[in-house]
């Protein structure tokens, strides 16, 4: 809603550490600042240093708030910068994403800002808004499907009984279990269900990063089992210039990855990317390697580094191999820019959601490795939505740019 025809409003926007979150929480700002209203992007130093530069016609709409991460001794220097974390890292890093309760409660006293848009991580946050007096909305960024809470991990392998339309759409046993096994393990003792849970009962509004044009079925759903308002966004394909990490020396980066992707044939290149919270084990690693090796295609893989945990060694002589057909990256990479080149013509990608939009956006074809959270739900939903279709390249690209009216 333009401000002109209300008074203008002040967001508080405050999403989960990893910039598969944000990216969309940022784009989002950035559409309700266009429209007049004024926000406040709440985030840690080094993320907020990291963030793509703002428009310059929005930079007085949107103030960047930094909220120091409290240090525990089990993480590494710059976790929530790099997400180079795993398993109980992770764990930690929720319980010090935890700590920041007191600094927000602090910002949100000072501020007292009309609305505050929240993420599924911040369990706490609901009752602290409202204990303010302020409004809240709840922005799910990932597949609409992943936010249906279960009890067990057998629940989870079969749609929820509440669910009433045809689908397949469920976990596998091994996704399950590791939802389980990221749940009571935890030092916070929370799983991401039961945050997710706390966080849509605390919230008055749920916005969500999709469209009826993809699929209607849950987001109808969704607003059935939370009995809230369910405000489909579209699916938020980015723009490739909205979307590059600062300070990352992205220029001379770009350049030598554009120039390897200009020497491969058109459509020939695979890129293979598992987002900023994915640490497959040294096996899956190793399993990857060679599939990428035997597959006999050109390819980008983006590497995480991984930090704490056994070395990721690739097979010896892997890369001597590979060369000149296959490309190694060990840092961030410039994700849109490379799938928005000509020479990529496939994206091996762990689901992430964004990572789904950002594929379908340029209508390449998705080879779905899921990992964790909602990954396997968002490649299942994925399969059976894009390949009913005779053209599924073009209803990709047509449902991903209708979605949001572009
Ligand atoms: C939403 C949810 O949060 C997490 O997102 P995660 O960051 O892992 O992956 P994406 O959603 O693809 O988001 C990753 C984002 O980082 C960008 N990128 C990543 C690596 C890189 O080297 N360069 C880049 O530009 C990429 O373009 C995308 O925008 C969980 O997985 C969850 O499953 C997912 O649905």
């Amino acid at each position: 809603m333009a401000a002109e025809d209300h008074q203008s409003v002040h967001l508080a926007v405050f999403p989960w550490l990893a910039f598969g979150h944000i990216i969309p929480y940022l784009e989002l700002s950035k559409h309700i600042a266009q429209k007049g209203h004024r926000i406040s992007f709440i985030s840690t130093p080094r993320n907020i240093d990291r963030l793509p530069k703002l428009p310059p016609h929005l930079s007085s709409s949107i103030a960047l708030v930094k909220i120091p991460l409290p240090t525990i001794a089990e993480l590494p220097e710059n976790a929530e910068a790099t997400m180079d974390i795993h398993g109980a890292q992770m764990d930690h890093l929720k319980t010090a994403f935890d700590g920041l309760e007191a600094g927000l409660t602090r910002i949100l006293e000072d501020s007292r800002p009309d609305w505050i848009l929240y993420d599924f991580a911040a369990h706490w946050l609901p009752p602290v808004a409202a204990g303010l007096g302020i409004s809240r909305a709840f922005f799910l960024n990932i597949n609409a499907c992943g936010s249906n809470d279960r009890t067990k991990p057998e629940d989870f392998t079969v749609p929820p009984k509440w669910v009433k339309f045809e689908t397949k759409v469920a976990y596998r046993r091994y996704e399950a279990d590791w939802i389980f096994g990221a749940g009571p393990g935890n030092k916070t003792g929370f799983s991401d269900f039961y945050r997710l849970g706390k966080v849509i009962v605390g919230c008055e509004a749920i916005l969500a990063r999709h469209c009826y044009e993809f699929e209607p079925a849950w987001l109808t759903l969704l607003e059935e089992i939370h009995h809230r308002p369910v405000i489909p966004l579209g699916l938020m394909p980015p723009k490739v210039q909205d979307h590059t990490i600062t300070n990352d020396g992205n220029h001379e980066i770009w350049t030598s990855i554009k120039n390897w992707l200009d020497s491969q044939n058109k459509g020939s290149v695979v890129y293979v990317a598992l987002g900023s919270e994915v640490t497959p084990t040294p096996d899956q690693f190793v399993e990857l390697a060679y599939g990428l090796e035997l597959s006999g295609v050109p390819f980008f893989w983006v590497l995480r580094k991984v930090s704490g945990s056994d070395p990721m060694e690739l097979p010896s002589g892997f890369e001597e191999r590979v060369s000149g057909r296959g490309i190694v990256w060990r840092s961030w990479a410039p994700q849109l820019e490379i799938l928005s080149h000509e020479s990529v013509g496939g994206f091996l990608t762990h689901c992430g959601w964004s990572s789904i939009v950002e594929g379908l956006m340029f209508g390449h074809p998705l080879i779905t490795l899921p990992f964790l959270v909602d990954q396997g739900l968002n490649s299942r939903v994925v399969v059976e939505k894009t390949t009913r279709s005779r053209n599924s390249k073009k209803r990709a690209r047509r449902i991903v740019h209708k979605g949001l009216g572009y």
